[in-house]
Order: C-alpha cells, then sequence, then structure tokens
C-alpha cells in the first residue's frame, strides 16, 4: 500500500516508538539508536510478551529521555500499577475495551495513559470523545484478529477528517518502505510513529540494523 501526505504538523517531529521488546540485550541495541519510546508488552497471548521474571534491576540502562511504555489488554487497574512500578514504567498503553473511567483513574495516580483504537474504513472518530479528558495520547492501530501486532497497514488518509486535541501515535504494519511517506506525513494531531513487527527477527525480538535506516530516515 502506498500512502500520499496530506497537511498540518512538521514531520521533523515525529517521535518513534519501538514496541514489543522483552530481551536485555536487544533492549539494549535498540536503545542505542535513541528512541523517544520502548515498548513492554504484558499480554499473555502475545509472542512478544515480556517474561514474568523480568525485573528492572535487568533492564539495560537506556538514554535519557526514552520512555518505557507498558502495553496492557483488559487487564486490571491494580495489576497494572503493580507493573508499572516493578518495571519503573513512564506510561501505559491499554488496547482492550478499557473505559474513560479507567483511564482516569491511571491518569489519576500518576500513570500517563496512551489508549489504543483499532481503526477500518468506517471507524468512526466519535467515539474518542469520552476518552480526551483522561488520555495523555491516542494510538491508531490497523484492526485485525489480535488486539495488537497484527503486522498490517490501513489507510491513513482516515485521519485526516481527526479534530481532537488528544496527540496520537501511528501503529500498524509500519515498515522501511513507509520511511519516506511518513517523514513526509502531515496530519493533524500525528505526534508518534510506532514501530513493531516490521522489524522483528523473531516475536519481540528486534532487528536493529533494519531499524537504523528507519530511524535515519525518520529524523532526517
Ligand atoms: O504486538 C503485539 O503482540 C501486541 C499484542 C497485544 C496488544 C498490543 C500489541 N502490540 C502493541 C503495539 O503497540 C504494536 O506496535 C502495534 O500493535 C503495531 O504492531 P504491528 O502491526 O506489528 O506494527
Amino acid at each position: 500500500m502506498s500512502f500520499s501526505a496530506a497537511s498540518s504538523v512538521p514531520a521533523a517531529t515525529l517521535r518513534i516508538k519501538v514496541c514489543g521488546m522483552r530481551q536485555p540485550e536487544n533492549i539494549a541495541a535498540v536503545g542505542a539508536l535513541e528512541p523517544d519510546f520502548l515498548g513492554f508488552i504484558f499480554y499473555l497471548k502475545s509472542a512478544r510478551c515480556v517474561p514474568a521474571t523480568l525485573t528492572a534491576a535487568q533492564l539495560p540502562q537506556l538514554p535519557a529521555g526514552c520512555r518505557k511504555v507498558g502495553v496492557f489488554v483488559n487487564e486490571s487497574t491494580a495489576v497494572i500499577r503493580e507493573k508499572v512500578a516493578q518495571l519503573g514504567l513512564d506510561l501505559v498503553q491499554l488496547h482492550g475495551d478499557e473505559t474513560p473511567a479507567q483511564c482516569a483513574e491511571l491518569q489519576a495516580a500518576g500513570i500517563p495513559v496512551i489508549k489504543a483504537f483499532a481503526v477500518d474504513a468506517v471507524f468512526d472518530f466519535d467515539q474518542l470523545r469520552p476518552y480526551v479528558s483522561s488520555c495523555t495520547y491516542f494510538l491508531f492501530d490497523t484492526k485485525g484478529e489480535q488486539p495488537g501486532g497484527n503486522g498490517t497497514a490501513f489507510d491513513w488518509r482516515i485521519l485526516q477528517g481527526y479534530d481532537l486535541s488528544v496527540p496520537y501515535f501511528l501503529a500498524g504494519g509500519l515498515e522501511l518502505e513507509h520511511a519516506a511517506a511518513l517523514q513526509q506525513l502531515q496530519l493533524p494531531g500525528l505526534y508518534a510513529v510506532d514501530l513493531n513487527s516490521r522489524f522483528e527477527i523473531q516475536p519481540g525480538i528486534k532487528d536493529a540494523a533494519r531499524l537504523a535506516p528507519m530511524f535515519r530516515q525518520l529524523r532526517s
């Protein structure tokens, strides 16, 4: 699929998140590229799920400014808070049917929330309105069989009509061949891009050599 650019936020400000990290040496290799966010998945059905034994002490030193995001699917606030404390997570990303009330509860506890939404051709942005006051960011991912990590892109043109105040991450099957289009992309509210399965050696292990040219191009 190819995409063309539209209007507004300068692409040079695009932040980069790499999601689905689970192994300390690999985290260090990707960290060396200075991502803005690294994602850690706490969803048992994902092949990228963080091992239960991983502790904060095992995590390598990350560059200043790189924030750790915990990814959850329909998890209780208590469990999310426990994982945030255990691994020193900076934000959480919610990929299930979490309510605005749960997002507000987490934000009130000092945990910034990225609420993810699965987008298809008939996605209705009005459903986001109740979340506006309780989320720091939104994340738009491709609707698929899994709650995330489906590896397919959606038609970004649907975002041209986005008119809410919450900045968002663009996700879903992003890969090196999208770099030029992403770098030019100007969409209202676009804050960051999210890279995952298209940059993997195996689920949960990223290919830093393939991520490097993506970072270079996005930041050029
Ligand atoms: O990646 C997963 O396995 C996953 C499973 C369940 C919930 C969320 C998950 N990933 C969250 C992400 O932020 C991914 O980067 C996003 O879904 C895009 O993934 P991909 O389509 O593979 O680029």
